[in-house]
Parts: C-alpha cells; sequence; structure tokens
C-alpha cells in the first residue's frame, strides 16, 4: 500500500475542505492509498509539515489550499533531492498555478490522476534562496495579493482583488532597476513593476507570459517601464489580450539566471506572498518535482 501525506489548510478558499476530506480520503484508500493529514494552523506550517513527510520517506504528498498554501507546501520540499511527486488540490481564491497546470477542478477528478499515477515533471524558481512555482515580482501592483485580508478573500473571492486594485492605482509610483542576465547587456531604468513567470498563468492574466513553459529550464522576465496612469491602465488592458509585447515599455526576454537590484526600497513577491526584498537572484531548478496533472 502507498503511503500519503495530505497537508491542507483549513481556512483556504470557501473552506471547502472539512466537508469534502471524508470523500477524498475514501476514494484514495479504496484504490490502495494510505492518507494521513494534517491541517495547518497558520503561517510557515505546511513548509515544516512538508519538509517532515519528504524526510519520513512517503510515497506522495499532497497540498490542499490556495496559492499559499502551496508555495509554502513547495518550500518545504524543494531543498531536498529525490522528492516524492506532489498532488494539488486547489481550494484558494486564485489558483493560479492549478489552472496553469490545467488541474481538474472535480476533486474526484484530480483523485483519480492520482490514482493512476499520472505525474509531470515543473521547473520551481528560486528567489534569495526561496521558492516559487509560479510568479516571482515586484514593484506596483506586485503588493496587492499580500494586501488583501484573508477572510474578505474567503467572502467574496477575486473581487477582493480587483477592490483593491482600484484603491492602488492612484498611489503607483516607479521603482529604479539594475537587471543583469546571463548573456543580455545590462538592462537598467525606472521601472513600474517585473514579474518572473514560471507557468503561463499569472494573477488571472493567461497571456501575460505565453511562452512561459513549467518545464523549459527558463524564466520569462516581463519588465513595464515607467508611465504614468493612463498607460499603465491600457497596458494592463492590453496584457489581458497579449497585445503588450508590441509596447516598446514592456521589457521580455527568457533567462535560467538573473539578478535585480535597486537604490530603492522593493518588495519581493513569490507566488502571492511577501518575499524579502530586493536585490534578488533569481534562477531555476529545471525538472526538480514531479506533480500529478
Ligand atoms: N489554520 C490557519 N488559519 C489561518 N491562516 C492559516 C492557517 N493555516 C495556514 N494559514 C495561512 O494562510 C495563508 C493563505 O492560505 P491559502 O493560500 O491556502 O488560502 P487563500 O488565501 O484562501 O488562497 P489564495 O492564496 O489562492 O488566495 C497560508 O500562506 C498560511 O500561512
Amino acid at each position: 500500500m502507498k503511503k500519503a501525506r495530505l497537508i491542507y489548510n483549513p481556512t483556504s478558499g470557501r473552506e471547502e475542505m472539512r466537508r469534502l476530506l471524508p470523500d477524498i480520503l475514501e476514494r484514495l484508500d479504496r484504490a490502495g492509498i494510505e492518507t494521513s493529514c494534517h491541517a495547518t494552523t497558520g503561517e510557515g506550517d505546511a513548509t515544516r509539515e512538508a519538509s517532515e513527510a519528504v524526510d519520513r520517506g512517503y510515497d506522495i504528498i499532497m497540498a490542499a489550499g490556495g496559492d499559499g498554501t502551496l508555495n509554502e507546501v513547495i518550500n518545504g520540499m524543494a531543498g531536498k533531492n529525490d522528492l516524492p511527486p506532489l498532488g494539488i488540490f486547489p481550494l484558494g481564491t486564485t489558483n493560479d498555478f492549478a489552472r496553469a497546470m490545467g488541474i481538474p477542478k472535480r476533486w474526484e477528478d484530480y483523485c483519480d490522476l492520482v490514482i493512476e499515477n499520472k505525474t509531470r515533471p515543473i521547473d520551481i524558481g528560486i528567489a534569495n534562496g526561496r521558492h516559487f512555482i509560479n510568479i516571482a515580482g515586484g514593484g506596483s501592483l506586485t503588493e496587492l495579493t499580500y494586501e488583501v485580508p484573508s477572510r474578505l478573500k474567503t467572502m467574496i473571492g477575486q473581487l477582493a482583488y480587483y477592490m483593491k486594485g482600484i484603491e492602488k492605482m492612484a498611489s503607483l509610483s516607479p521603482i529604479r532597476l539594475e537587471i543583469r542576465a546571463e548573456g543580455l547587456d545590462l538592462i537598467e531604468g525606472e521601472f513600474m513593476l517585473f514579474l518572473i513567470a514560471n507557468s503561463n498563468s499569472v494573477g488571472g492574466f493567461e497571456k501575460l507570459a505565453p511562452d512561459a513553459r513549467i518545464d523549459d529550464g527558463m524564466l520569462d522576465v516581463i519588465a513595464l517601464k515607467k508611465c504614468n496612469l493612463a498607460e499603465f491602465i491600457r497596458l494592463v488592458t492590453m496584457a489581458l489580450r497579449g497585445d503588450h509585447f508590441n509596447d516598446p515599455r514592456v521589457v521580455y526576454f527568457k533567462t535560467s539566471k538573473m539578478e535585480v537590484s535597486s537604490p530603492d526600497h522593493v518588495q519581493l513577491n513569490l507566488d502571492g506572498e511577501l518575499g524579502g526584498e530586493l536585490p534578488g537572484v533569481f534562477e531555476i531548478l529545471p525538472q526538480h518535482l514531479r506533480i500529478f496533472a
């Protein structure tokens, strides 16, 4: 019998896990996967649990929650080698990564993928030693995700981001950046934000980094040069359609390693959570983890 560890955040999204848990466990058990569970209690708990689960030799680790929980589980696992495959039950408000991976919405369908052992390899990003799977970034609007209170997200879901986004628009200010990427000349100047995508679904913008592939060993970097509010809104609208690459204010390239520094105070956002600040070294661990997908 395979042994699995399920780490779930009972407060994620609309708090569905409490209701689904018995059915998920029964379905896995009937297929020969004996699953023990851990309900997270707060920040950092999923990281500790995931690290311990790798050390204890579980055959499968599963994360149930939003992008925050998933990022914590990845951080518990990714520093080690010979990792067991990871299952992802997306229960958050955004679930960017799960959407990018085409993870089925129905828990029954996802259990079947785990049971049939259907996995694919994924790259893992590193930012100053911390891991991310979907997106890293800094600058205006990238602070959005952690400024939206979790209860508000539970109650009104995606709408919370847009409300907060509109509120933030008035305080857009540029940051000074120096970007050094392997094989490229120094990029420097004033930017509104920079984003480093590992997958091609970022904050609900599916065409923001359309060429980003989760298993190509590369990071897709998009930086937006200084602009005013009206131009910014126009560019965001263009990004929804994937037309932003034609604008001279958009810098885009692929790299496997880069360094970003700034004389300004710039916080980093990793998969929607606070991730330290600049300067930063960003790298990729090619095909480091297998996920059920
Ligand atoms: N029992 C708990 N009570 C409160 N917070 C918790 C608990 N367990 C974990 N957390 C914290 O909640 C954070 C956010 O959780 P998560 O991402 O799973 O849900 P979400 O915020 O609903 O989803 P999304 O990130 O997709 O919006 C986690 O990073 C974790 O630190």
